[in-house]
C-alpha cells in the first residue's frame, strides 16, 4: 500500500461543512442529504448540499464587494498558494489597527488569529474586524492576501464595508472563516484554493498550512 504520510507537518485550517454550521445571520443554512443510498439498494451513495457561498472557510471573490469584480471562477491561483505569516491578534482590543500589526517580515500573505477558541458551535457577533488603515498599511508592505478566522474583515453591522473597499482598491484577496486554534504564530506555506464557481461571489475553500522546509 502507498503511504501518503507527508514529510512536512500539515495543519488543517478549514471548518467542517455540516448541518448546524454557524452562518451569517439570515443567510442560507448548510444542509446535506443523501439522494441515493446504498442501504436502499443503490450501487453508490450520492449526496446533495445547499449552502451560502460564504459558508465556513471561504475566499471572497471581488464580485462580492464590486458589481463588476471578478467571480470565483476567474480567481488567480497565486494569492492562495505560497508563504504566509500567521499573526496572533487574540490580545487586540477592538478591531485590528495599524498599531496592532507586528513586523510583517515581507510576507505576501497575512493570516490573523483573533479567536481564543474557534466558535464551531455558535455564531459570534462580536468578532474582530480589520480597520481599513491597517489594510492599506499591509498593502504598502506588499501584502497580497489577508486571511482571518473571523467571518468577515468588516464588522457584522457595517454598512460601509471599509475593509472590503480598501481591499478592492488595493486589489488584494480575502480568506475568511479560517480555523487557527492549533497554529502557533509564524511562517507557513498556505494552500487554500477557492472552488471554481461561475458567477460566484465567493468560493468555499479547503485551507491548509504546511510547515516550511
Ligand atoms: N453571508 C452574508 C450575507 C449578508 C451580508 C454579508 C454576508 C457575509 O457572508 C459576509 C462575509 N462573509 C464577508 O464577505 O465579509
Ligand atoms: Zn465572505
Ligand atoms: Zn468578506
Amino acid at each position: 500500500m502507498t503511504s501518503w504520510k507527508s514529510q512536512r507537518r500539515i495543519w488543517d485550517i478549514s471548518q467542517t461543512l455540516r448541518p448546524g454550521l454557524p452562518v451569517w445571520p439570515g443567510d442560507t443554512n448548510f444542509s446535506f442529504e443523501r439522494t441515493w443510498r446504498m442501504e436502499d439498494g443503490s450501487p453508490v451513495n450520492v449526496g446533495r448540499m445547499t449552502m451560502s457561498t460564504h459558508s465556513g472557510t471561504h475566499a471572497d471573490a471581488p464580485l462580492h464587494y464590486a458589481a463588476d469584480g471578478a467571480d470565483a471562477a476567474s480567481l488567480e491561483f497565486d494569492p492562495y498558494i505560497g508563504e504566509c505569516l500567521v499573526i496572533d491578534a487574540r490580545n487586540v482590543t477592538g478591531d485590528i489597527d495599524v498599531g496592532d500589526l507586528p513586523d510583517l517580515e515581507s510576507a505576501d500573505r497575512v493570516l490573523f488569529r483573533t479567536f481564543e477558541s474557534f466558535p464551531h458551535g455558535e455564531w459570534r457577533e462580536d468578532f474582530k474586524a480589520i480597520e481599513a488603515d491597517a489594510i492599506r498599511w499591509m498593502a504598502v508592505q506588499g501584502v497580497k492576501l489577508i486571511g482571518t478566522d473571523a467571518p468577515s474583515v468588516d464588522p457584522q453591522n457595517s454598512k460601509t464595508m471599509d475593509a472590503h473597499k480598501a481591499i478592492l482598491a488595493e486589489d488584494m484577496r480575502i480568506l475568511e472563516g479560517l480555523v487557527l486554534d492549533d497554529v502557533p504564530a509564524g511562517r507557513y506555506e498556505l494552500i487554500a484554493l477557492p472552488l471554481k464557481i461561475a458567477g460566484g461571489d465567493a468560493g468555499l475553500c479547503r485551507a491548509i498550512l504546511r510547515e516550511l522546509t
